[in-house]
């Protein structure tokens, strides 16, 4: 649905070039949810920005269901951005106007008449869930509620392809997770192809088929993700997808935490499994075969795409040398091993 081919973006500003993207090639396949995850200016915004041609290419292609918008004349590409719908981090709802009235707008660009306009207001209330506000004005609105208008006036001219630029950033957990779920709803519902862009990994979890990682304008990695959780293959990777699982290890551990060991003292470990090494039993792998004993400290287990991740921190018993086998046996079996220190 969405193909971009050898994207490459420069800005020129007071005599410096910044590349933003760097011949950037990523497909959105018809109907699915694609995520681009990335740190702060990595070029997140700057590549959905290319997607509308809100930002101009300097080399590569933005095809769209076919049609290469880069070779199309203003008019053309107007009749196509059409097609595409967005929704941003901060809503950009038109504070002047209700909620109906800001849902109307793009329809009435589209020239439909009044009759026609408030059918299909009424629809997308409907779809987003928001009968009920539809006379309120943007300031009397929760930021989940505004992000819904958005929703909904992103989807009036029924759109192929939303483009989402960090939408669920400015929200609160909760809300977050609702929107999520209401993006995936709409995806299913009307076969939407979904571009999203964030810094999260929770997002890229709850809600994305594919996901690519980029980091200073190029993508260094991208696939399903099932395949990304299961084998990351780079360090950056692997950080996100730690920052998807909330583990706290317990206060009087770190109190006792030491740099280095000290006679009396136990290394506290930290195991990241992600993909097959989760399903493996390596705890009491390691115990029977350098004895050793795990006390497990805290553990948390997720799911994406149908693939098993997680971290556990456990404090080992044990002599120095088995200490040593049991890191490297670890390592062997593609888990990340982290010593935090000494309890
Ligand atoms: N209009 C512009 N003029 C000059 N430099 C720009 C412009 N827009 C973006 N950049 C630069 O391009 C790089 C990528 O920026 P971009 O906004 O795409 O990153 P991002 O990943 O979206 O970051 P964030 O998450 O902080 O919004 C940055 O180095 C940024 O400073």
């Amino acid at each position: 649905m969405i193909e971009l081919k050898q994207i490459t973006k420069r800005f020129h500003q007071k005599g410096r070039v910044t590349t933003a993207l760097d011949q950037v090639s990523l497909t959105v396949p018809a109907g699915k949810i694609v995520g681009v995850i990335g740190a702060s200016g990595a070029g997140k915004s700057t590549l959905i920005r290319c997607v509308n041609l809100l930002e101009r290419p300097d080399e590569g292609e933005v095809i769209l269901g076919g049609v290469n918008l880069m070779q199309l004349k203003p008019a053309a590409l107007a009749k196509e951005r059409r097609k595409i719908g967005m929704i941003f981090q901060h809503f950009n709802l038109m504070s002047s106007r209700t909620v109906s009235e800001n849902i109307a707008f793009p329809l009435e660009l589209d020239g439909l008449s009044k009759g026609e306009i408030s059918t299909r207001v009424q629809e997308l209330l409907q779809l987003v869930g928001l009968q009920d506000k539809q006379h309120q004005y943007p300031s009397n609105l929760s930021g989940g509620q505004k992000q819904r208008v958005a929703i909904a006036r992103s989807l009036a001219s029924n759109p192929g392809v939303l483009l989402c630029d960090e939408a669920t950033s400015a929200l609160d957990p909760a809300t977050t997770a609702s929107i999520l779920t209401l993006l995936k709803d709409i995806n299913r519902r009307l076969n939407l192809t979904i571009l999203l862009i964030t810094h999260e990994m929770d997002v890229v979890k709850s809600i994305c088929d594919q996901v690519a990682v980029i980091s200073e304008g190029k993508l260094i990695e991208q696939g399903t993700v099932s395949e990304i959780f299961a084998h990351p293959r780079t360090d950056l990777t692997r950080e996100f997808i730690a920052s998807a699982i909330n583990l706290d290890i317990p206060e009087a551990y770190l109190e006792r935490l030491k740099e280095f060991q000290e006679p009396g003292t136990r290394p506290l470990l930290k195991l990241e499994f992600t993909g097959g090494s989760a399903d493996n039993p390596v705890i009491s792998e390691v115990s029977r075969l350098f004895n050793l004993d795990n006390n497990i400290i805290c553990a948390q287990i997720e799911n994406a795409g149908g693939v098993k991740f997680g971290i556990m921190v456990v404090e080992v018993f044990g002599e120095d040398k088995d200490h040593l086998d049991a890191l490297n046996f670890y390592k062997e079996r593609n888990i990340k091993v982290e010593v935090l220190g000494y309890v």
